[in-house]
């Protein structure tokens, strides 16, 4: 894979304007907010809420047996809007969430220059990172309204209250909790993300005119949201363990070590799966969508950008001299 040659310089790609990495240009950040993001919160927050219960539920006394069963329980006993508590707050941040990940994305790895597996590694990463200030107290409110008891004996009403409440008793280091490992989680999972998307849209040969094109980037993008999921699972049992903490109760765990300690002690290093099985049926589609939108609509908007008034796309310049270009997949 010639990373030397910059698919940025590809005939396809130089025909449109400068765009300084190769899927979310610079500009990307203000244009990315066209995310599927309801339709994934949709299709993907059950999955979110069975997970947020498996993992944090205790097996001294288990209240569900498994991700099927932990599905039916609730809409058995909640309804179907069981499924569907604690919704408000990624509706709410992920937009914005979104938003600010492909445009970190785009411009780090402009900055850094050179598209490398590393260099796409490290701006997804800076990118996972830089979004935890939205994306923690997003899942404090989220995991706590999944988890909360229906009906007046119910803490919180809703995420905006949630966060409201927790910031009176506990100011911005309450609104923070779980923030440490929030970082652990999304920093390389992020990295991951990118990094499987590049290479897998670069190995499957997706190219504007390839009439296989969507399908194409709904495996990619699926496909490298559950490698991105897998790579730090363990500490996104941990996160909704400490952000759950205090609900019911005295607070239990001291931090990350105390908590992977006290999980571990308990329930053996399966605790660090539960929820697993869930949280990969939500990835795929979620992320399907997610990569295939983006990346389309970014395309197109690059196409229409580059299109003077009424003039046809400029030539791409003769190919530089030298070994021919790897068959880019950049579009
Ligand atoms: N924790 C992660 N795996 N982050 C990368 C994927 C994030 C993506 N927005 C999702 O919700 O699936």
């Amino acid at each position: 894979m010639h990373w030397a040659h910059s698919r940025y310089m590809s005939p396809t790609w130089s025909s449109l304007p400068h765009c300084p990495t190769r899927w979310f240009p610079r500009h990307s950040g203000h244009k990315s907010f066209l995310s599927p993001g309801v339709a994934g919160v949709l299709v993907g927050h059950p999955f979110d809420t069975v997970k947020v219960r498996l993992q944090v539920q205790s097996m001294e006394k288990p209240q569900y047996r498994g991700t099927l069963h932990c599905f039916q329980s609730i809409i058995r006993q909640e309804s179907v809007l069981g499924l569907y508590k604690g919704l408000g707050s990624p509706l709410m941040g992920l937009t914005f969430i979104n938003a600010l990940v492909f445009g970190v994305q785009g411009n780090t790895l402009r900055a850094l220059g050179r598209d490398s597996p590393l260099n796409q590694f490290l701006a997804g990463a800076a990118a996972g990172a830089i979004q935890c200030v939205i994306c923690c107290p997003m899942e404090l409110a989220k995991t706590r309204l999944q988890l909360q008891d229906a009906g007046p004996a119910r803490t919180y009403r809703g995420s905006l209250d949630c966060l409201a409440q927790i910031y009176r008793q506990e100011g911005l280091r309450g609104v923070n909790r779980g923030m440490a490992s929030t970082l652990l989680r999304e920093t390389p999972s992020f990295g991951v993300y990118f990094l499987a998307y590049d290479v897998l849209t670069r190995a499957l040969g997706c190219e504007p005119e390839d009439r296989l094109l969507v399908p194409k980037l709904l495996l990619a993008g699926g496909t490298s949201g559950i490698l991105s999921w897998l790579s730090t699972y363990p500490v996104d049992v941990v996160k909704s363990r400490l952000q759950a903490d205090g609900l019911r109760g005295a607070p239990r765990y001291r931090g990350i070590l105390d908590c992977v300690r006290q999980s571990y002690r308990a329930e053996g290093w399966r605790v660090f799966t539960r929820g697993l099985a869930s949280t990969l049926l939500r990835a795929f589609p979620v992320n399907a969508a997610t990569f295939a939108t983006v990346t389309v609509v970014l395309t197109y908007a690059r196409g229409e950008e580059a299109r003077p008034e009424g003039d046809a796309l400029p030539a791409a310049p003769a190919a530089p001299a030298g070994p021919a270009l790897a068959q880019p997949s950049s579009l």
